[in-house]
């Protein structure tokens, strides 16, 4: 079984994720491989140089991260562009974990995909588990844990689908407002239902 793991931005996927992965599920993380993508030398990384100039290239060869998210989560135009440029080298290798993960035997794979919805995604996975909080809560989350400001912090939140229309794609959704123990016993619940396991 493949199950899509999603949700908003900070509601809690990779918390979620973290405990999946101690029950020994095998994740493949799309924030991850986006990263893995545009390492130093990468084709994906000459494309976005192309496209947003060499001011979003450190000195190191690397992305830099804070540059390009200050344009695109504020630039619908801009998030198109990277976001062409960028999903489709993130989609290819995060088949190819997926892959591997089932060639090595597990029954169960997790795929956390925060934009599985706006990239239209779910025919990747057999189940859809999103990870829901309040947009108070949201909001107070991702201004803390990323130092934003409430402007900055309601950008991001806005280049996404509001969690609710998520909510209605759901097999299952798991309520993360509450303590993490109350997070981790629907998470059990919900594999229990589905009668699955690593
Ligand atoms: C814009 C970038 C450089 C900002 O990097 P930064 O380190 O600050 O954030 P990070 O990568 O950890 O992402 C944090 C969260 O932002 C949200 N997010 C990221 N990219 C996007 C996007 N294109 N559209 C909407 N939300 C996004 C996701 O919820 C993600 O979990 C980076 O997010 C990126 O390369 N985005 C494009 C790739 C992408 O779409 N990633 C999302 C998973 S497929
Ligand atoms: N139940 C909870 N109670 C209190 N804080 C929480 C809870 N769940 C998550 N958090 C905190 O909220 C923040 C966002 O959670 P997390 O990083 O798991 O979200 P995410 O959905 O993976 O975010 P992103 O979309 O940016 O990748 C983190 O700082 C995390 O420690």
């Amino acid at each position: 079984m493949i199950i899509g793991l999603t949700g908003s931005i900070a509601s809690g996927k990779s918390t979620v994720s973290q405990m999946l992965k101690e029950l020994g599920y095998p994740v493949v993380d799309a924030d991850l491989v986006a990263r893995q993508v545009v390492e130093p030398g990468t084709e994906t990384l000459n494309s976005i140089k192309q496209a947003f100039g060499a001011e979003v290239i450190r000195a190191d060869g690397s992305m830099d991260r804070e540059k390009v998210g200050s344009i695109i989560f504020n630039d619908p135009a801009s998030r198109k562009k990277l976001n062409d440029i960028i999903h489709p080298a993130i989609r290819r290798e995060m088949l190819r974990q997926r892959q591997a993960f089932l060639d090595d035997g597990y029954e169960t794979v997790i795929m956390d995909i925060p934009l599985l919805f706006e990239s239209k995604l779910q025919h990747m996975v057999d189940k859809i588990l999103v990870v829901s909080v309040s947009e108070q809560e949201q909001l107070k989350r991702l201004m803390e844990r990323n130092g934003l400001a409430e402007q900055q912090a309601k950008a991001r939140i806005a280049s996404q689908l509001p969690i609710s229309v998520k909510e209605q794609g759901a097999d299952e959704v798991l309520d993360n407002n509450g303590s993490l123990e109350h997070t981790k016993h629907q998470l059990m619940r919900i594999l229990a239902n589905w009668q699955t396991h690593p």
